[in-house]
């Protein structure tokens, strides 16, 4: 028996540094079950290379990197064959996951607006629509724990609404979710908002006034 106070995800002293420049220095994040993280912080703050980080894409220098269950990334930049379809990646990825069909990855793009385009390949799909297929891709296997890097980039604002509700049915499912944004408004979306500052994770407070305001 599960429950949300169970840590899902624990990255502790992480620190990451391409040459000399040292991105990360010392950054630590704790997500339980059933917590959805915004993970904010200005350009080249070093967003992305925590994820990456987390996601073991990248392993750290220094530091550890605990994930429980079953791990999902979305990278920023989509990572598809441009001559394959939609739905021949939803089937060989369900290959690779050993999963007995493509269901839920139809069920995802259903929900993301982006059924119609299952046949076309993805060299031919506008980069929302490549997006979506990035998505549903991460989310296939049902991952405990996901990591998306700004993952609505290119979406229309009906499909960024739909991201929303998917992610908050995630959650409420009991799934752990980090999210890479660069909104600060709708604090109240999320269950900790982490703000890297000088390579490290500082807790934000929620400031009700805020919301509804974009960065
Ligand atoms: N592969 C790499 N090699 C060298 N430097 C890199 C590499 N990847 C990222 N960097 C540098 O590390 C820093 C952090 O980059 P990162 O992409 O993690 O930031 P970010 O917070 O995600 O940025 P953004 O908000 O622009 O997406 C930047 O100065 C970037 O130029």
């Amino acid at each position: 028996m599960t429950t949300r106070t169970e840590t899902a995800l624990q990255a502790r002293d992480v620190h990451k540094a391409y040459g000399r420049h040292r991105v990360l220095r010392g950054a630590d994040l704790t997500v339980r079950r059933g917590e959805l993280v915004a993970v904010v912080g200005e350009n080249g703050s070093g967003k992305s290379t925590l994820l990456k980080a987390l996601a073991g894409i990248q392993p750290p220098d220094r530091g550890e990197v605990r994930v429980h269950g079953r791990l999902g990334y979305c990278p920023q930049e989509p990572v598809l064959s441009p001559s394959l379809t939609a739905e021949q990646h939803l089937r060989y990825f369900a290959a690779a996951y050993r999963l007995p069909g493509t269901e839920r990855g139809l069920e995802l793009l259903r929900e993301l607006g982006g059924e119609r385009y299952l046949r076309t390949s993805v060299g031919e799909m506008s980069g929302g629509t490549r997006q979506k297929v990035n998505l549903a891709l991460a989310l296939l296997h049902d991952p405990d724990v996901l990591l998306l890097d700004e993952p609505y980039q290119g979406f229309d604002w009906e499909t960024y609404l739909h991201f929303w509700d998917l992610v908050q049915t995630l959650r409420d499912r009991g799934r752990a979710i980090v999210v890479i944004t660069h909104l600060v408004f709708e604090q109240e979306r999320f269950d900790q908002l982490a703000e890297l500052v000088d390579g490290r994770i500082r807790p934000r407070a929620h400031h009700p006034e805020d919301d509804h305001v974009r960065a």
